[in-house]
Formats: C-alpha cells, structure tokens, sequence
C-alpha cells in the first residue's frame, strides 16, 4: 500500500524526503475569491475559463479535483505561452534577422540541477529560442565562474543569462549575480532588478521567473487579486521575497510566513490566497485553509515511492488531497507552478532580445 501512504498527508511525517540534489457540465465554486467565470462550452462537457486579458481558450472538465476546486492546470498554460512565444520568435526573425538567445551556466553535478537545465534546454528548443550552455565542474574557482558571465555579458547573440541555483558553498553566490548584466538578467535575482520590484514608481527589466509565473496563472484564470488578504509562506530571495512583493503591486494585503512564524495556521487560515514556496512536503493541511481561497503550490518535494518508476515522486507543501476538499482552486505539483518557470524564462529571454534591439 505504498501508494496509500502518500495520499495521507498525516503519515507523510513518517515518510521519507529525499535528497535527490547531491549527485547522485458546469462548475460550481464553493465559494470564490476572485472572478472565475465558468462556462460550458459547445458539447457541454468541458468548460472554458474566461480571464480578462489571455483567456484559456478551453479547459476539459476533469479540470476539477476530486475534492471539488478547480485545478489550476500549469502544464496547459505554459503549452499556451509557449505557443505564443514561438510566433513572436519567429516574427522576429523574419523582420530583423535575429534569434533571441539563452545562455545557461551550471555549476557542479547536482541531479536536480542538471534535470532542470536539460528541461530548460528543450523547452528553447521547443520555441526556436537558441541556447548556449556552460557547465562547471564542482570545485572550478569563483574567478572561472565570472569568467563565463562576462563572456555571455559581451555575446550579442546572448540576450538572457542564468546562473543555475544554488551554487557550489564555497562561491559567493551574491557576487556572481550581481555580475550579470541587468539587462540580461532573465532570472531577476540582480540586486537591482530585486530592489526595482521593491519600489513604488520604479520598474524592474525583469521579474524572477517563479513569482511572475504564480501571477500569471492568477491572471489567465481571472482571480482577482486587488484588496484581497494573501499570505506567502517562505521568504527566499527567489520565490517567497519577490512573490510577496509582486502580490503587494497587485494590490493585495500580504503576510509573509517563515520558519520563526508563531501560529502559521491561525495567519494563513485569514488567506483568500496562499503561495506556498517552503519544501516541506505536505505542510500546509486542510485545516489551514480558508474555505474558498485559491492555492498555488511552488513546493517540489521528492518524496520516497517504491511504487514510481524512478522510486521517489514530487508532492507540495500543501497537502492537495485535504486542501483540495476546502479550497475553490489549487495549483498540482507536478504540472502547476514548475512549469510555468520555465514558460516565463522563455518569455524574459524574449522580452530582453526584444528590448536589446528595439523590436516591438
Ligand atoms: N516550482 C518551481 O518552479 C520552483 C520550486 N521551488 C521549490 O519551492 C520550495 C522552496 O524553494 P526556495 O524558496 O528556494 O527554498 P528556501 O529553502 O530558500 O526557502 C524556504 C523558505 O521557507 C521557510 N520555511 C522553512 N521551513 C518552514 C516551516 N516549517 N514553516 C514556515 N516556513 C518555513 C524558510 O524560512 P526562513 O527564511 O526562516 O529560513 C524559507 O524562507 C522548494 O520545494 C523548491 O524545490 C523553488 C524554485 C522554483
Ligand atoms: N537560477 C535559477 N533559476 C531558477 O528558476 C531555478 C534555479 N536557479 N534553481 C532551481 C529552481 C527550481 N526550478 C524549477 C523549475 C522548473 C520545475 C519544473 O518544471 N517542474 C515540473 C516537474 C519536473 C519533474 O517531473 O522532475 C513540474 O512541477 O511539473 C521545477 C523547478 C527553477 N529553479
């Protein structure tokens, strides 16, 4: 009864977290936060989800969890940016002549890391974005390091630069970023851009991807964000930090949750909306839960299953099987927030070739 065991979240306390980064007809809505507009579609089976500004066109009805939110489907937005990046791609070469490109440096021989650089990779692929990679062995210098940056900082054929998180320990990570070039900073972690997001009046070149795309999925399923109470649990500098801060442009009221909070619960039991970014599988139970707030889980937890193919696999930090009986909608983990990161790298990276060379 493997399997069992993960759709618990109670017991998931006992299971084991592992560590896979060293190398080896119609809806109803319960009750709803923000304006999700259903609607049938022809056969009447489906149902879109309209949103102001880039609807979904079509959303089947299995869209909706066992426990009755809608599911926040990630994969099918990002599938939908990524059609919408390819055109502009290829719009821009025809007009101009030019290729927006990718360069990725990746440090050590982290699995994760390596997984999610190979996924970057074909996800470029997939859109006609071209990519350059670097990699690193585990104990290269800061100075080689740098060395790689300032090349991509000088190729013009580079117009976005990510430096794959987290570093070796024995770098000064905060030295590396900031020597990226702000303008083709497509990850957002430069201090300015960061302290940009921060400011009111003041506009950053690029969003960290992670935050922009919980936003995103916000928006394309038309929850209203404006003058509601959302509470961010985690407060890294690349999701927690910036997702309250984009949360707070929008309008909303926020609360930011770490690991000294007193009483999480009884803080994120106030939330219409919740992002989660902790890495504790399953931390966030029913009972914290608002009825009727819309979730987005970031957390990717690999968790222990000898029932999977590759003996582990990923669960959030909201446990989906309670939340999803409480809340209006919810983000899965896999197939919500993960892929939506890579969807908004694509985007910054065609954001940025199209600033450098003044393309509209
Ligand atoms: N879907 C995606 O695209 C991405 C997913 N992730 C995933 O998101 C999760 C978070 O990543 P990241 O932000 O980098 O992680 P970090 O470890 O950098 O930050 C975790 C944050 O959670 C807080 N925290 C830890 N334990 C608790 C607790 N028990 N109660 C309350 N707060 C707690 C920490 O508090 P404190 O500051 O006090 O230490 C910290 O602020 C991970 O699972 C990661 O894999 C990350 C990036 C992208
Ligand atoms: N400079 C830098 N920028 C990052 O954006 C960055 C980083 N470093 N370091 C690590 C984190 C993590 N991250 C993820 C991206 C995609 C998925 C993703 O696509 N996940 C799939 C699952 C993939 C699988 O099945 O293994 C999903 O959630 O559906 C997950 C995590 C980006 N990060």
């Amino acid at each position: 009864m493997a399997s069992m065991m993960f759709t618990d979240c109670s017991s998931t306390t006992t299971s084991r977290l592992i560590h896979l980064n060293r190398s080896s007809g119609t809806f109803l809505l319960r009750q709803c936060v923000g304006q999700l507009r259903l609607q049938t579609t022809a056969s009447g089976r489906g149902c879109c989800i309209r949103s102001s500004s880039s609807p979904i066109s079509s959303i089947s009805a299995d869209t909706k969890s066992e426990g009755g939110a809608i599911v926040i489907d990630g994969k099918a937005v990002a599938k939908k940016i990524r059609d919408e990046i390819t055109i502009e791609v290829s719009r821009m070469k025809e007009s101009i002549g030019v290729i927006p490109g990718l360069a990725v440096i990746l440090v050590g021989d982290r699995k994760d890391s390596a997984t999610y650089v190979r996924n970057k990779k074909k996800a470029c692929d997939s859109v006609g974005i071209k990519s350059f990679e670097v990699r690193l062995a585990e104990d290269s210098s800061e100075e080689e390091v740098l060395k790689s940056v300032s090349g991509f900082n000088d190729d013009p054929s580079v117009h976005g630069i990510l430096v794959q998180l987290p570093l070796p320990s024995h770098m000064d990570e905060q030295n590396i970023l900031n020597a990226v070039s702000i303008e083709k900073d497509v990850d957002g972690f430069h201090p300015l851009n960061i302290g940009r997001l921060a400011m009111r009046g003041r506009e950053p070149l690029f969003v960290p991807c992670t935050p922009k795309g919980c936003i995103e999925l916000l928006h394309r399923y038309n929850i209203e964000i404006k003058g509601k109470r959302a509470v961010v649990i985690g407060r890294s500098n690349i999701v927690g930090m910036p997702a309250a801060l984009l949360l707070q442009r929008e309008d909303a009221t926020v609360s930011i949750i770490h690991s000294r909070t007193k009483n999480p619960e009884e803080i994120t039991r106030e939330a219409d909306i919740i992002i989660s970014a902790v890495g504790q599988p399953n931390m966030v139970r029913g009972s914290w839960i608002k009825p009727g707030a819309v979730l987005i889980d970031v957390g990717i937890n690999p968790v222990e299953d000898p029932s999977a193919a590759r003996g582990y696999r990923l669960v959030g930090d909201i446990c989906y099987e309670e939340a999803s009986k409480v809340a209006s909608a919810i983000t899965p983990v896999p197939g919500g927030v993960g892929p939506m990161t890579i969807a908004m790298l694509l985007s910054n990276t065609l954001t940025s070739a199209k600033r450098i060379h003044n393309f509209q």
